[in-house]
């Protein structure tokens, strides 16, 4: 069903996102029930990519972009920018309980180039090959002038273990200033419960763990899991001293964390900036809590030598420059009929000469040059 205007921008992508969520989550699950995954090794240390992660980033991409064409939306994989996206990947539904909500007063008013959106089509990757699907999500997070401000984590296969065919998606959903909605908080958590990766360890970050001062450690998949175990209360901290994580995987989690009152920010407590031109790792790492924030930035700062801590750089605001922006990019702008492939779909948050560039390739791209 289609949407007014009137409605804030800002509940429309929301909206939008959570129904195009469970449409990626029915993909997920397609693509295990056929059970040829299609397993792509990106190189890195167990980063892989599966057919899950390719066809649930074109479903939600093209989506988007068909109801928000001057929105700039990026995704974690880069895809063939020829591939043809099937007719029933675009999901142009809105999700009605989203809409019943009200937009938070001080977000009414932004507008196209507030907004860049952060796509993981599926976080845990590696855990979905291995068969810890409660370890999966579909990660769709808002930024408003560079602050992640809503997200959407669709677990495709919760309680798998209980729910006879794979389990059933559920969607967890939240906007600062809103709330988050679609799941239930544990009342209370003993100790001091600590989750980390289970499939990136390494030295430092079993270091900066114990710095913690643990009751116990739970080591899993996926950063949109560990902060659902946040949210949930069955984890008081998640610790990631690693460059590994990217914007796509901290933005949903972070928004909805912070809606209840958490925070999710780099292992020195500074924020995380999500402008369209910041670069993609968290490079000052992740750490997220529930509460009593600076009390694990302090344990960290403490415990954790210096040197070790120094490769762990914040990221700054400030915008690159020009050219980094468009290096950086593999900008691979569809049409709006949403026929053709997409790896990212971004239009930056630029200063005067990026939009005037950003424009002149977009009249490139509808004269049909696909390859910009
Ligand atoms: N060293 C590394 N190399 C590549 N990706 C990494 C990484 N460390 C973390 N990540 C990414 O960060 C997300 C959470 O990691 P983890 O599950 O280990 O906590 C995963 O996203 P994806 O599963 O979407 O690729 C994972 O690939
Ligand atoms: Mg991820």
């Amino acid at each position: 069903m289609a949407v007014s205007e009137s409605v804030p921008l800002l509940m429309r992508l929301v909206s939008a996102s959570v129904s195009v969520s469970y449409r990626a989550a029915r993909i997920a699950r397609d693509v295990l029930i056929k059970g040829d995954l299609g397993i792509v090794d990106k190189g890195g240390k167990n980063d892989l990519q599966t057919e899950a992660d390719r066809s649930a980033q074109r479903c939600i991409i093209a989506s988007l972009h068909k109801q928000f064409p001057n929105v700039a939306i990026f995704g974690e994989e880069d895809l063939a920018p020829t591939t043809k996206i099937p007719d029933d990947f675009i999901e142009t539904e809105f999700d009605q309980d989203v809409l019943r909500h009200e937009c938070p007063e001080n977000l009414r008013n932004i507008n196209n180039d507030d907004v860049v959106i952060w796509v993981d089509p599926l976080d845990g990757t590696k855990e979905f090959t291995e068969g810890f699907l409660d370890h999966v999500t579909v990660l769709i997070g808002i930024a408003v002038k560079g602050v992640a401000t809503a997200g959407v984590i669709n677990q495709p296969f919760h309680n798998f273990e209980e729910i006879p065919k794979y389990g059933k998606a559920r969607c967890i959903w939240g906007v600062q200033g809103l709330g988050s909605f679609g799941f239930k908080r544990n009342a209370h958590l003993e100790g001091n419960v600590i989750t980390t990766t289970r499939s990136h360890s390494d030295y430092t970050i079993t270091k900066t763990v114990e710095a913690c001062e643990p009751t116990e450690v739970l080591r899993v998949g996926g950063a949109g899991h560990k902060v659902l175990l946040l949210i949930e209360k069955k984890a008081h901290a998640y610790v990631f001293a690693s460059i590994g994580c990217k914007k796509w995987d901290t933005c949903a989690p972070e928004a909805i964390l912070q809606s209840l009152g958490g925070r999710l920010t780099d292992i020195h407590g500074h924020p995380i900036p999500y402008h369209a031109n910041v670069v993609h790792n968290n490079t000052g790492g992740v750490l997220a809590t529930v509460a009593n924030h600076d009390w694990y930035v302090n344990k960290i700062k403490e415990k954790v030598d210096s040197e070790t801590l120094s490769k762990f750089e914040s990221v700054k605001a400030a915008p690159p420059s020009l050219e980094s922006q468009l290096s950086q990019q593999t900008l691979n702008i569809q049409n709006s009929s949403s026929k053709s492939a997409n790896g990212k779909v971004g239009e930056e948050k630029e200063p005067n000469a990026a939009k005037q560039e950003r424009m002149a390739r977009k009249r490139r791209l509808e004269e049909g040059d696909s390859k910009l």
